[in-house]
């Protein structure tokens, strides 16, 4: 399914002679990917991982480049991109912006155990605690100027009662977010789902796929995480999962007063934003390819939990 642009073996060969990684011995197209074209690529010295960009902003690669290099100097597990013979990692192959990463060890937890959310939870507190002194620059693209903007196409999809929920959580963001201090800011993954993490038994493989990278609150990045890691399946918040992760989160990086204040209102801001990116697929801009989209509703459930329930006490 991800193979949207096929390679052979003549273009893969030499394309890894630009880089002092070994020979080819042997390339697959990787099946789950959804949004750009990925291959295992396996040469004599290392397993690797080709991605040609299919879509989205090109010139928003450099910033993605330029933050992964940042992560992995400062050691978090991410896979930094390799570099060729003079000092470059954005190429092009096939006509396609390309690059070329270490292929990182484990899969994805569809259940997270406890140890799992604990290392999680660690790696967002120390990324977040290095990211503060990023240098690049890319707005938030799914921030509250991005729901503002966008809810407007959904609306008449939806029944009256949630129009009304929609737009009155929007108002309540408006509210409290514009009149806010100013939170922590820094480069954020941006949507650090399960999905986007690689476990090895209990040991953090690599945190992938930062094409939803940019800067902004630190705390947005942290509700989405907990929004995913530790909803179950009624949109509740599953306590000792919560905890296992802020806690390991919190030792890394303490939240300022402001950021405890706007905690529940940004895990309510998080849900919302995925509620809406999901409509926008299903209804709005559906994908080329026949990948079921992600449901909705399941966001729409967990933002109804996060105003019924409230947030759990931070963890000390
Ligand atoms: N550096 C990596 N190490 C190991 N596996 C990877 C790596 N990068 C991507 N993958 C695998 O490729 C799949 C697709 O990559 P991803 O960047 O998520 O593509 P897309 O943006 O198209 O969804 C991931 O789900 C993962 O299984
Ligand atoms: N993880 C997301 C998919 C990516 O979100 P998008 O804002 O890039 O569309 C999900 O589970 O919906």
């Amino acid at each position: 399914m991800a193979v949207f642009t096929p390679l052979n073996d003549a273009q893969v060969s030499s394309f890894l002679e630009r880089f002092d990684v070994g020979n080819l011995a042997s390339f697959e197209g990787v099946a789950s990917g959804t949004e750009n074209t990925t291959f295992f690529v396996t040469t004599d010295r290392a397993p690797l991982v080709l991605t040609l960009f299919e879509q989205g902003e090109h010139d928003e690669l450099p910033f993605f480049v330029d933050l992964l290099d940042y992560l992995a100097e400062h050691r978090l597990p991410v896979p930094g991109p390799v570099h060729d013979r003079q000092g470059v990692a954005l190429q092009s192959l096939a006509g396609k912006p390309a690059l070329l990463f270490p292929r990182l060890p484990g899969k994805f937890p569809k259940h997270p155990s406890l140890a799992q959310c604990e290392a999680l939870g660690d790696a967002l507190g120390h990324m977040h605690f290095v990211s503060q002194r990023f240098e690049g620059h890319r707005p938030n693209p799914r921030d509250l100027h991005w729901l503002l903007a966008t809810h407007h196409q959904v609306l008449s999809y939806l029944s009256p009662s949630d129009q009304a929920l929609m737009s009155d959580e929007i108002d309540t963001y408006q509210g409290a977010f514009e009149n806010a201090d100013t939170l922590p800011q820094g480069a954020i993954h941006g949507d650090l789902f399960r999905d986007n993490t690689l476990f090895d038994g209990d040991r953090l493989g690599g945190i992938i796929d930062f094409y939803n990278g940019c800067t902004g609150d630190l705390l947005f990045d942290l509700a989405i995480v907990i929004n995913d890691w530790a909803s179950d399946a009624d949109g509740s918040l599953n306590r000792e999962r919560h905890d296992a992760l802020l806690r390991a989160y919190l030792a890394r990086r303490p939240l300022t007063e402001a950021e405890r204040q706007c905690w529940p209102l940004m895990l309510r801001m998080t849900a919302l934003r995925y509620w809406l990116s999901r409509l926008l697929v299903v209804y709005v801009d559906p994908p080329a390819h026949e990948l079921t989209p992600h449901n909705p509703e399941q966001f729409r459930t967990i933002l109804n939990r996060r105003i019924t329930d409230g947030a759990l006490p931070l963890p000390a």
